[in-house]
């Protein structure tokens, strides 16, 4: 039974939630419309929704503030009553709510839009980041091509947007003041729901930071081996406009500059691909019949209706990957600049983890139609990908004629997933690390561009190929930061997301431990009913619990934990401790020379 009082609460939520379904709904229509043509008009159109409805969300956290709801009997009221009374900038009153976001989407439209003039001919200043830059970066082996490539858009996406992100900087603090939060930085890690959280952030860091160095110290050898002595030092940082990526967060497109065992040569999937005639739609058609091989959601037919999948060539597109939730009649939605290769098959299979995702808790109230971690959400797609990447799942789908690789292919292959997702941590970790020192003052105004090179060397060994001032200003070159999206949820998925693949492949009778035949590396839980059962229960909860429950139903863990990871890579950990001692490599690296000191 319940008292009349949680009886009035259930109602007065159950009404709530439908109107801010209704505001959700036309907030991600007009984010789209824009999204998919960037002009002033919708990018205006975009900003007055979100304007109208921050006001309907200021007025409900003010009425659950003013309430007892949060002290209610009933453990869903007040779990209900505290999401909702979480404001973000919508505590801002209605002059700086618009100047907020006018600089968040201003930096979006740049990033969108800039393009930069080609290094072998300088009037042709057309290059888009996707797929022109990109395919530069991946494929050039001239250190002068790439410097130029790296400086142009630094120059053209980051430095021309200082004025903006320090607007953002200043009414993203107002906004943490008016809810009584320290900073922004603080109304960020509350969507993590652990007072613990940065601390762990630090303890899973210092775990993986000696395999990292591990792996950052063969890279700076054999790069040094291939470009020389004058492009790369010996011990100190490695320049990152050689990694194959702009911000150098992850660095197998250029594999073949290091291969472990390059007597082994990997299988060029897409020259498989181009073979067999693989079209974009192909890529997420695979995608869809893997989650409904573990008996998951379809994409409903509105997915393929409304989606953007390719660049269209009559109009300005935000070209970033990303996943949409319209949240009415599984109206679920990518927009991305597909192309056919490995990299964007791995995209595909990452978008689809949010499709699925929105799928799976559509039935929940809009109030907890998320993740309840930041991280889950992004570690979902991940998941699968682990194991549509691996030999075994490749030879099903006729990519590949070999399904079980010999010691040596093994390693090469544990090498280029370790160039992505260890690699990765000290970008993911740097990238908020930073942000939160910017948003508490601890990194002041005129030192913003030598604090983010100076940590981005600390953490992770990269420096810029040219100097860089703080007349410069870097940080907006990259997307996450022009877009007010957090990113320690990718840093979170990174760790999370090995949990989830141990206890997945588990369940599927595809690991099982100390048995060689069945390690987390060759795991494919293609067709796994089982698989299917746990992930979409673990799904199905959206932010209705606490992840810490909803983690420990899935996988019986209740935190964060690197030990899935560091199984899955260890035979490469051990292997390249063996192989840089062997060969004298040194390990770790000095401040960066590329700014003033
Ligand atoms: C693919 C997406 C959209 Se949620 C993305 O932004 N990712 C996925 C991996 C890390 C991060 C990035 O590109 O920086
Ligand atoms: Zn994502």
């Amino acid at each position: 039974s319940c008292s009349a009082s949680t009886l009035d609460a259930r109602l007065f939520f159950e009404r709530e939630n439908e109107l801010l379904r209704q505001r959700y709904h036309e907030e991600y229509l007009a984010s789209y419309t824009y999204n998919t043509n960037v002009t002033d008009e919708n990018r205006q159109a975009m900003i007055a929704v979100y304007a109208r409805n921050a006001v309907q969300n200021k007025q409900l956290a003010e009425k659950i503030k003013s309430s007892d709801y949060t002290q209610s009997e009933d453990a869903d009221v007040r779990r209900q009553a505290l999401h909702l009374s979480k404001m973000g900038a919508s505590a801002l009153d209605p002059d700086d709510y618009l100047a907020l976001q006018n600089a968040i989407s201003s930096m979006q439209s740049n990033y969108a839009t800039t393009n930069v003039c080609s290094y072998t001919n300088r009037s042709d200043c057309s290059l888009s980041l996707e797929p022109h830059i990109q395919e530069r970066l991946s494929n050039s082996r001239d250190p002068a091509e790439l410097a130029w490539y790296w400086r142009e858009w630094h120059d053209k996406a980051g430095t021309t947007q200082k004025e903006n992100f320090a607007e953002y900087v200043r009414l993203t603090r107002k906004a943490a003041r008016l809810n009584d939060h320290r900073s922004y930085a603080d109304y960020w890690v509350q969507f993590y729901e652990d007072a613990d959280f940065e601390r762990q952030l630090d303890a899973s860091f210092k775990q993986l930071l000696p395999f990292y160095r591990q792996i950052h110290g063969y890279v700076r050898y054999r790069l040094r081996q291939h470009y020389g002595e004058d492009v790369v030092p010996a011990e100190g940082n490695i320049p990152m406009h050689l990694l194959g990526n702009m911000w150098g967060q992850s660095w197998n497109e250029v594999i073949d500059l290091f291969t472990p065992y390059p007597e082994k040569p990997f299988v060029d999937i897409k020259a498989s691909m181009v073979q067999q005639n693989y079209t974009v739609q192909k890529l997420f058609e695979l995608g869809d019949q893997y989650f409904q091989s573990l008996g998951m959601r379809a994409l409903p037919p509105s997915f393929w209706n409304l989606s953007l999948l390719t660049r269209p060539d009559d109009r300005q597109v935000v070209c970033h990957a990303s996943a949409w939730d319209f949240y009415q009649d599984s109206d679920v939605r990518i927009k991305m600049c597909t192309e056919v290769d490995m990299h964007y098959f791995f995209v595909v299979h990452h978008e689809l983890g949010h499709i699925q995702y929105y799928l799976q808790y559509e039935q929940q109230p809009a109030v907890f139609r998320g993740a309840p971690n930041p991280g889950f959400h992004e570690a979902v797609g991940d998941v699968i990908a682990l194991s549509v990447m691996s030999a075994k799942h490749l030879k099903t789908i006729g990519l590949t004629e070999n399904g079980r690789l010999d010691e040596k292919s093994r390693i090469n292959e544990l090498f280029k997933q370790a160039l992505s997702k260890i690699v990765f941590l000290p970008f993911g970790y740097t990238m908020d690390k930073y942000r939160y020192a910017v948003f508490r003052n601890e990194i002041e105004e005129p030192q913003w561009n030598c604090g983010f090179w100076q940590m981005r060397s600390e953490y992770g060994g990269v420096e810029p190929p040219v100097p860089r001032t703080d007349k410069d200003f870097d940080p907006p070159a990259k997307y996450h930061i022009d877009a007010d999206v957090e990113y320690l949820r990718y840093f979170a998925a990174h760790i999370f997301q090995f949990q989830f693949h141990k206890a997945l492949c588990s369940l599927a009778g595809q690991y099982a431990p100390n048995d060689s035949r069945r390690t987390l590396d060759n795991c494919d839980i293609f067709g796994s009913k089982e698989a299917g059962r746990a992930l979409s229960k673990f799904l199905s909860h959206g932010s209705s619990l606490h992840w810490k429950v909803v983690l420990q139903e899935f996988t019986g863990e209740t935190e964060m934990d690197t030990s899935a990871l560091l199984e899955y890579f260890d035979p490469l950990y051990q292997w390249l401790k063996q192989e840089n001692s062997r060969l004298g490599v040194p390990l770790g690296w000095g401040e960066t020379n590329k700014i003033p000191s």
